[in-house]
């Protein structure tokens, strides 16, 4: 049977660990899919791309109130798709091509196929050509195999042709009419992004509220907003779904009683579930927490010794700076075992690059108040510092929470423009511990700049 130093399950994030410092080991790379895994081919890389191009051809939707009349005359779908997938796609193969033939990854055994777990430290790969299947045993192993679209038990959903945030950015044409099932982050970017390239949405969550695990505030102006562009129900379930041709239709039951909705496209995004269950994780004697997750200590190490795990298989958070800081540690304890270095989960920050974007880190005012901590919490619009106001925003803001007394800050949440960037300073003084009196009186803002917003949320916390 083949052994190796070192076995790697899944090329997204767990391909950037084999740097030039493990050329002197023998490594077994294992995927199932294509090269580069869920953020560069179906995930963050091509919905920002998307939401960029939506930007843009939301502007000359809201430019006339500034006196500037702008005209949208066509979105060329076919031509944006292409565009998009037309640069990504060459990643894919290019880093498929680098560990299969180059001379740099000549230690280095590619196996396309299914990983699953039949022991300790052992392997079958099911090949995906349908070829024999491959035992593999190794030192050690890396677990890195991500998680993929859940799809609910709905009435009729597996007799219809819909879609999930693995196929819809890669439809032949736009429909008149897309639904999307959920209220979360791929929702919320989606909608968005469909609207504003001409697609009426209808958005239909379970719950009375759009992003729900964002602070109360910032979920509740979301949902306002999004209630403004989209066809939005709230507190609605599916009971059946169907299909004629070219139409899905919807059975609903929602606060106006059961209703039916037709539409052209349906996108299911209720969130995700780890691909535990593909690797047949208990074989391998490895624990799971009741979500299907990998049980991991704060090194990445899991249950079973010399086994590792990072990212969506293991992470609670299912965001890539996450998986990318875990792959880093991972790959310094393999590289170093006498100092191995633990992962930094503290402060854990998320944007959603929605219209409004928003964008978060740390406690929201609910869950600081139910820990009992005596807080100061600030609230500071754009309308009220220069840039927002020149940008005649109405609807943007920043809330933070402090503790009192330390002068710590302890949870920042911003919905408006620009909201993933502007919040960067206030993950960077939650990290160092900075005292927000010092972070807001220590520096220069520049002015009119929008950071204003955060000198001014800070000046305001008591
Ligand atoms: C639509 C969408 C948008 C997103 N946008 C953002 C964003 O803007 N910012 C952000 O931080 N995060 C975003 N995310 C989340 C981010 O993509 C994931 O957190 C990240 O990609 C997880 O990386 P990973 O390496 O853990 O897993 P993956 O990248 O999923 O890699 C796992 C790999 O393992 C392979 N695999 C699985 N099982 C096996 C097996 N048994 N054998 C062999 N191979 C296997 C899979 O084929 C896959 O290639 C988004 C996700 C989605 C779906
Ligand atoms: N900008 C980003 O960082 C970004 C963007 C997209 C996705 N992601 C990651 O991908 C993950 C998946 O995104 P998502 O939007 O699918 O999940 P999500 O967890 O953000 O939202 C899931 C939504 O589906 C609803 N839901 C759950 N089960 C349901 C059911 N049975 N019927 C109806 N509704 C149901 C929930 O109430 C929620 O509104 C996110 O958690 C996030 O970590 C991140």
């Amino acid at each position: 049977m083949p052994h190796v130093d070192l076995l790697l399950i899944g090329t997204g994030s767990g391909n950037s660990i084999l740097s030039e410092d493990f050329s002197d080991r023998s490594v077994a790379l294992v995927e199932r899919g294509t090269f580069g895994g869920t953020c560069l081919n179906v995930g963050c890389i091509p919905t920002k791309m998307f939401v960029h191009t939506a930007d843009v051809a939301a502007t000359p939707g809201v430019s006339s109130r500034l006196g500037v009349d702008e005209t949208l005359d066509q979105v060329r779908w076919l031509d944006i798709r292409d565009r998009i997938f037309g640069r990504i796609d060459p990643i894919a193969s290019g880093g498929r091509e680098y560990r299969t033939v180059h001379q740099d990854n000549s230690h280095v055994q590619v196996h396309e196929g299914t990983a699953t777990f039949t022991g300790e430290r052992r392997v079958q790969v099911t090949p995906n050509d349908g070829g024999p299947p491959v035992e593999l045993t190794a030192d050690q192993i890396v677990v890195a195999a991500g998680g993929r679209p859940f799809v609910p038990a709905i009435d009729g959903l597996e007799d219809v042709d819909f879609h999930t945030s693995d196929t819809v950015m890669r439809l032949d044409r736009l429909p008149e009419h897309m639904t999307i099932l959920g209220g979360g982050f791929i929702a919320a970017e989606l909608a968005h992004v469909f609207s504003s390239l001409g697609v009426a949405v209808t958005v239909i969550n379970r719950s009375g509220a759009l992003l729900r695990q964002e602070d109360d505030e910032v979920s509740a102006r979301f949902t306002e907003l999004a209630a403004q562009r989209w066809d939005v129900r709230l507190d609605t379930r599916v009971r059946s779904v169907s299909q004629q041709g070219g139409t899905i239709r919807l059975e609903l039951d929602g606060p106006e009683g059961s209703t039916t909705l037709e539409t052209g496209e349906l996108l299911v995004a209720v969130g995700r579930v780890p691909n535990t269950d593909l690797l047949d994780a208990p074989a391998g004697g490895l624990g799971m927490n009741p979500a299907g997750l990998l049980v991991v200590d704060e090194y990445q190490r899991t249950t079973v010794e010399g086994v590792w795990a990072l990212g969506d298989i293991c992470s609670p958070w299912e965001l890539k700076h996450v998986a990318n800081h875990e792959a880093r540690v991972v790959q310094h304890n393999l590289l170093h075992p006498d100092h191995l270095r633990a992962s930094d989960h503290r402060y854990v920050p998320h944007a959603v690059f929605s219209s409004p974007q928003i964008a978060a880190v740390g406690l929201t005012e609910k869950q600081a108040r139910a820990q009992g901590t005596e807080i100061s919490v600030a609230q500071q619009a754009y309308a009220d510092i220069a840039y927002g106001w020149a940008m005649e925003d109405t609807t943007g803001f920043a809330k933070l929470i402090a503790e009192k007394g330390t002068g710590r800050l302890i949870g920042a949440h911003i919905i408006g423009p620009q909201a993933s960037t502007l919040i960067q300073p206030l993950i960077q003084a939650m990290s160092f511990e900075q005292d927000v009196r010092e972070v807001a009186r220590g520096q220069y803002w520049i002015h009119p700049a929008m950071p204003e917003l955060v000198e001014n949320a800070l000046l305001q916390l008591e």
